[in-house]
């Protein structure tokens, strides 16, 4: 275990933003915060990396007590914010050398890093570029490069693709797999449950400073009682349909929307087959199907009756 989190509460005056929470890393994993805005996220990872007091609760980074530890266990972090932490006026060399500066790197080897963290990111040909004149996924990939500079074995990201386009999202999670296969623990922390499947092996999902569920994709998805949901369109007699489709075995709900039935199934094998082979035998003729497997979004459909991004 790389990390050990227990009972962590976080108040800002009266208001808990980070109620109990208890988490285990380990060593090695990719592991994601997902959670609505205002989940308790940011002041989760806030917390471990000793920015901000807790108001109880205990830490343990590398097995040693974070509280008594705290400067030796920073050398080995590193933290991705949300906002840039990085100076505008500076070219990219010399925000990422400030950086290994602070991490207490110099000469030939703060040199090596610093062009090693820039290479890793794609900008070492842009180096003499000042930060202000880059566009918003060459500021993210800055952001990561001032935050490896030292090499850290464990790496927070909060929200590191914010307000990006897709071909970046995608190079920024590629170079998140590369740092995790060459031995870096990550936890990453976003309300886009589709960059956790991308790139999380577990996944502690979090609600009003809570953690209400934790453990790998398919656990999650296993825990949970919804199936598949189908979207299907009949040639004809849609109306009439949804009756005999609701009192079909292994159909929680069926809903018309504009001419296309919205299907629930239950967590069964056969239910699909059950409604198809009831619908055939009414004569009802099927003109496209398409079916959408329970993901996290509907985990925490389930567990909160709200859906991630409200
Ligand atoms: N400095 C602060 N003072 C008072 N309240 C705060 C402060 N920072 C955060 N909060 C509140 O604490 C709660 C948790 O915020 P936090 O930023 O940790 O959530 P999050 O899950 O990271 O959300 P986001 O995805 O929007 O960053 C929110 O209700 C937020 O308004």
């Amino acid at each position: 275990m790389i990390i050990e989190v227990t009972g962590l509460v976080k108040k800002y005056k009266d208001y808990t933003a980070v109620n109990g929470v208890d988490l285990s890393i380990n060593e090695g994993e990719i592991f994601g915060l997902l959670g609505p805005n205002g989940a308790g996220k940011s002041t989760t990872m806030n917390t471990l990396l000793g920015l901000l007091r807790v108001n109880d609760g205990t830490v343990k980074m590398f097995g040693k007590d974070f509280s008594k530890h705290a400067r030796e266990i920073k050398r080995s972090v590193g933290y991705v914010p949300q906002d840039y932490a990085f100076f505008e006026t500076l070219s990219a060399i010399d925000n990422v050398t400030y950086w290994g500066k602070l991490y207490g790197l110099r000469g030939e080897k703060l040199d090596k890093a610093v062009q090693e963290a820039l290479e890793f990111t794609g900008l070492w040909d842009r180096r003499n570029g000042i930060a202000k004149t880059f566009s918003g996924g060459m500021k993210r990939r800055l952001n990561i490069a001032c935050a490896i500079v030292h090499k850290p074995r464990i790496l927070f990201m909060d929200e590191p693709t914010v307000g990006i386009d897709p071909q970046s999202r995608n190079n920024i999670l590629e170079s998140i797999k590369i740092m995790n296969q060459n031995g870096m623990t990550i936890i990453y922390t976003t309300h886009y449950m589709e960059e956790i499947e991308a790139i999380c092996e577990r996944v502690a999902i979090m609600d009003f400073g809570k953690v209400i569920a934790l453990g790998s994709i398919e656990e999650l998805i296993d825990s949970i009682s919804t199936g598949n949901r189908l979207s299907l369109e009949l040639i004809s007699n849609t109306e009439t349909a949804v009756s005999v489709i609701e009192k079909t075995d292994g159909v929680n709900a069926c809903n018309n929307i504009n001419g296309v039935l919205d299907i629930h199934l239950e967590k069964n094998e056969r239910s699909l087959t059950v409604l198809l082979e009831n619908l055939i035998q009414n004569e009802y003729e099927i003109k496209s199907m398409t079916m959408e497997k329970p993901n996290l979004e509907t985990v925490f459909l389930q567990l909160t009756g709200k859906k991630l991004r409200d």
